[in-house]
């Protein structure tokens, strides 16, 4: 089994952000009750989950925050029933709006629009995921404040971001907490859902949380009890 590269003298110790209740519950019951991780619940959105990810940061020393849930697929990208890897955890809707259309906070000079995720965890995680059944997408995962709800904003999006793969609302905030502790982070996102036009009882949440669960159990294996 591959672990992560870690500081053997103590053990590596990951905190979980999830949105709601039913998403921590889908993690703990993969990780089954494995010492190394924390899960704590934020509440929906960006601020929320910065504000969750600080305050067990400003408590507790951890290694890697896991930004993790459900999420909405990009049509091509992420199938409902799939896994995303965020290699980039991307503010989407933070900046202006112009005469000539959104600029992100980074295009206006008022700050990064992204977290860039180390590439040897995605490696040591994707290769882990891969001895599963999950089919596993690595790509950008947006984080925005609305879910979108039109074919029109899903194109929208995905023109702002090529290859973008998943939406959620909460990567963005958990990880820039993180960064403001210099701790690493990743995000994520059991599709649950396609990016497009709103129709909540097409979700299948059911799956989604079986995903995660499924993903969760790997996630304990890589690391060293
Ligand atoms: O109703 C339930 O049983 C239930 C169980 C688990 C989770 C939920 C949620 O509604 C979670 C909200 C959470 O989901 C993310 N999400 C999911 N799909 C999208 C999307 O298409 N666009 C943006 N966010 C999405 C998001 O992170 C929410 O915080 C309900």
């Amino acid at each position: 089994m591959m672990n992560f590269p870690i500081n053997q003298d103590r053990d590596y110790h990951i905190l979980v952000v999830t949105s709601v209740a039913a998403e921590k519950d889908a993690v703990l019951r993969g990780l089954n009750a494995s010492s190394s991780f924390d899960v704590v619940t934020s509440g929906v959105g960006s601020a929320a989950a910065a504000a969750a990810t600080a305050s067990a940061l400003a408590r507790t020393r951890y290694d890697l925050v896991v930004s993790a849930g459900i999420g909405g697929g990009f049509e091509g990208q992420a199938e409902v029933g799939s896994l995303v890897i965020a290699n980039e955890i991307i503010a989407a809707d933070l900046g202006a709006e112009t005469e000539t259309g959104f600029q992100t906070i980074e295009e206006i000079g008022m700050g990064p629009d992204r977290v860039i995720v180390d590439e040897g965890k995605i490696d040591i995680v994707k290769r882990a995921l891969r001895s599963s059944d999950l089919v596993i997408n690595i790509g950008p995962v947006l984080t925005l404040s609305t879910v979108t709800g039109t074919a029109q904003t899903a194109e929208k999006l995905a023109r702002q971001v090529p290859g973008a793969a998943a939406e959620a609302m909460e990567g963005f905030g958990a990880a820039t907490a993180a960064e403001m502790f210099g701790v690493d982070s990743m995000e994520i996102r059991a599709i649950s859902n396609t990016v497009g036009p709103r129709d909540r009882s097409a979700w299948r949440i059911t799956e989604a949380l079986e995903t995660l669960e499924a993903a969760s159990f790997i996630l304990s294996e890589v690391l060293i009890e």
